[in-house]
């Protein structure tokens, strides 16, 4: 990483930040945050959320060693924004499908340039807003006409998102996503996730079926499944728990690669998966959401301590 280079953007002024600086990694233009009680760095392509770590702690997320800062090429860690449809294209709803004309995995926005919008500061908290108008821009990728607004809360209680899905078009929009958030572990076989007990779930690797969990969530190989369940939310990791709770969603996709599809992963080491588990707040599988024409959906995480 690159020191920082004090760029501001043309419509806010740089004497109005205290704590946030604009800073370069690799080819990508990024927000560092750098407040007396916590750090945190956003790219602004994806608006992707790569370290959140308070003061005297350990990064809250996992970022691969072998992340690459490129344009047009998805960061492997942190908070991957997905949308406006989640995972492959083809097992989404026909609704949500009829959009996209494109075989991409996971949609644009986590690739694409967002705009900042605001920076807000206090001794408390920062507040960061990024937008991503896909009105023309992507017709090539997908038929519909939305703004996006995301806003990244921080503080010593954690980190807040709020991702406003907008549709600004006369015909009703169907659309999934999801906020991809990847968590460290010293251990993924002594990891395991509460709070989605009796929750069904498509297991994607065996057929897509559908089963229901019996107790905690536990890992001993490849995971990728799509919870029928937005509830609160906790991981427990040998070095520590960390509760999540959300708005708007009533899906959770649980993975990790194991080893052989980790050997297989762009950008990811071979044995990371060991360190690794993706819990991720969703609108996917049923739970894609349609909006007319104005609306709006907010889907958000708040990722907190014990
Ligand atoms: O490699 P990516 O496109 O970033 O996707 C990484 C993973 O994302 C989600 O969790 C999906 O459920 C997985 O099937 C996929 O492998």
């Amino acid at each position: 990483m690159s020191e920082s280079s004090n760029r501001p953007p043309l419509s806010l002024s740089p004497g109005q930040w205290s704590f946030t600086r604009w800073s370069t990694i690799g080819q990508l233009e990024a927000l560092k945050v750098h407040h007396p009680l916590f750090k945190a760095v956003i790219c602004l392509q994806g608006a992707h959320l790569t370290q959140f770590t308070p003061q005297d702690e350990k990064g809250w997320l996992w970022l691969s060693n072998a992340a690459r800062f490129e344009s047009e090429r998805a960061i492997r860690g942190g908070i991957p924004v997905c949308w406006p449809w989640f995972g492959d294209p083809k097992r989404n709803a026909p609704e949500v499908r009829k959009r996209i004309l494109s075989d991409k995995a996971h949609g644009f926005a986590r690739t694409a340039l967002w705009k900042l919008e605001d920076v807000r500061e206090n001794a408390h908290e920062v507040e960061i807003s990024l937008s991503l108008d896909a009105t023309e821009d992507f017709s090539d990728q997908w038929s519909g006409h939305a703004i996006a607004l995301i806003t990244f809360n921080f503080s010593v209680r954690g980190c807040q998102i709020a991702l406003t899905t907008t549709n600004l078009s006369p015909d009703p929009l169907a659309f999934s996503q999801a906020l991809h958030s990847y968590f460290p572990t010293s251990d993924i076989t002594r990891t395991r996730i509460l709070g989605l007990g009796n929750s069904d779930y498509i297991d994607t690797l065996d057929h897509w079926q559908y089963r229901n969990q019996e107790g905690a969530v536990y890992f001993d190989g490849e995971t990728d499944r799509i919870y029928e369940s937005g509830e609160p939310l906790t991981i427990v990791t040998p070095g520590g728990s960390r509760r999540l709770r959300t708005v708007g969603s009533d899906s959770t996709v649980v993975w990790n690669p194991g080893a052989e599809k980790a050997a297989r992963l762009s950008d990811f080491p071979n044995l990371a998966w060991k360190n690794m588990l993706c819990v991720e707040t969703a609108n996917a599988g049923g739970d894609y959401r349609v909006l007319s024409e104005g609306q709006s959906h907010t889907l958000g995480v708040l990722i907190g301590r014990m």
